[in-house]
């Protein structure tokens, strides 16, 4: 019931998106307050969550844990308890209208129960959080390496340690854009000074991307909310690690890539970097380091728009079936992707069609994407 109606939604999702802002809006004027000026990215951002909601109710400890991190990241724009009853209000509002021919008192009742549901797993992640965590951490900027035009490595020294495990991602804002968030992947695994890296991509009129490659330098301050995530390593696995990244998708495998070499296992790893250039493998200077020092790494290089230089033309899922001294079967394997939402539905399904069971292989890709 919750997905028949739902899909009414999404063949509009624009527009039953805007009508729900105007009512939450008009029926609590000060929300408002808590939302970035330009509500674009906040709205699409929204209905993805949504989607994810609806279509995980088949999976409760899925949806259990999305819904923990999703609670916990709702600390920092300064949601209570009380703005979830307003969203109700507006969402159910927002279905009347746009499932109108599917609506009836059971519709209407499954969906505040689903969304009740919901609501009660974010407050009580977040009620548990505010016991230890902060809503937001301040970090200074402590370097700044430009790699290229668009591009910047960014290291970062929280003002009080921010745990995570590698592979998770948080959001960050910078000053130049008061309450807008966007989420990277933290590009090392933990360190004792306590320092995050991240790969910024400048994206074409993206705020926070260039802001962070353009407008930032060392002794500038951001704000991170908590690290959330799923794509960590399985800390009882022994097997052969295969990480698979397409641009700055690298971040979060490299993080994977220390964690894996310091946990002192000789388990060997494959690092198969797509890139569109030589010049795009912006990091294969540290990369060929770790390679070095750990005989059982191999880092494969793979450019998709530069053919015969730097590597095999093509992208990650044209080299994953021949990657040469890689014995052993699929099955036996972790497999990690990180890139941009195709590169990674492409990996992902040539994994499958070489034998790798979907439970073995991980990826954020909605998750990013939020
Ligand atoms: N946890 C995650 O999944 C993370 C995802 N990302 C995402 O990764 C992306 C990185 O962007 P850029 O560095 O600009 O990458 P890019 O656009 O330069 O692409 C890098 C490589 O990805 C592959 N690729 C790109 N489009 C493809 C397609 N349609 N089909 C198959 N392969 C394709 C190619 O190998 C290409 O060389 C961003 O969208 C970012 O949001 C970034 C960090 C973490």
């Amino acid at each position: 019931m919750l997905k028949e109606s739902f899909n009414r939604l999404e063949n509009r999702s624009d527009k039953a998106v805007g009508y729900f802002y105007g009512r939450l809006f008009a029926a609590h004027p000060r929300l408002r307050a808590l939302f970035p000026v330009a509500l674009g990215d906040q709205r699409a951002r929204f209905f993805l969550a949504l989607t994810r909601i609806v279509w995980s109710q088949d999976n409760p400890e899925e949806l259990a844990a999305y819904l923990t991190g999703l609670g916990r990241g709702h600390r920092k724009y300064g949601v209570t308890a009380e703005h979830y009853r307003a969203v109700e209000d507006a969402l159910i509002a927002t279905l009347r209208v746009y499932a109108a021919d599917v609506w009836s008192p059971r519709a209407e009742e499954a969906w505040v129960e689903a969304f009740r549901s919901a609501s009660a797993t974010m407050i009580e992640a977040a009620e548990r959080d505010a016991g230890g965590a902060p809503p937001w951490w301040t970090a200074e900027v402590v370097e700044h390496d430009r790699r290229s035009d668009d591009l910047a490595v960014l290291t970062l020294n929280p003002e009080r340690p921010l745990p995570f495990a590698p592979g998770q991602y948080l959001t960050v804002q910078t000053f130049r854009w008061p309450r807008v968030w966007r989420p990277y992947s933290i590009a090392n695994a933990p360190r004792s000074d306590g320092r995050l890296r991240l790969h910024v991509r400048a994206r074409p009129g993206g705020w926070v991307s260039g802001a962070l490659v353009r407008g930032t330098a060392p002794g500038d301050t951001v704000l991170l909310g908590p690290a959330t995530g799923t794509m960590t390593l399985d800390p009882d696995s022994g097997r052969d690690l295969l990480l698979v990244a397409g641009g700055t998708g690298l971040a979060p495998v490299k993080a994977l890539a220390e964690q894996a070499v310091m946990s002192g296992r000789e388990r060997r790893v494959r690092l198969v970097v797509g890139a569109r250039t030589e010049s795009d493998l912006y990091d294969l200077p540290d990369l060929r380091l770790l390679e070095a020092a750990y005989p059982w790494v191999r880092v494969h290089p793979v450019l998709s728009d530069e053919p015969g230089s730097g590597g095999p033309h093509g992208t990650p899922a044209d080299v994953l079936g021949d990657l040469d001294d890689w014995d052993g079967a699929w099955d036996d394997r972790d497999a990690y992707v990180a890139g941009p939402a195709p590169m990674v539905r492409r990996t992902v399904a040539c994994l499958q069609r070489l034998g790798a069971p979907l439970e073995r292989i991980h990826h954020d890709l909605l998750k990013a994407e939020e």
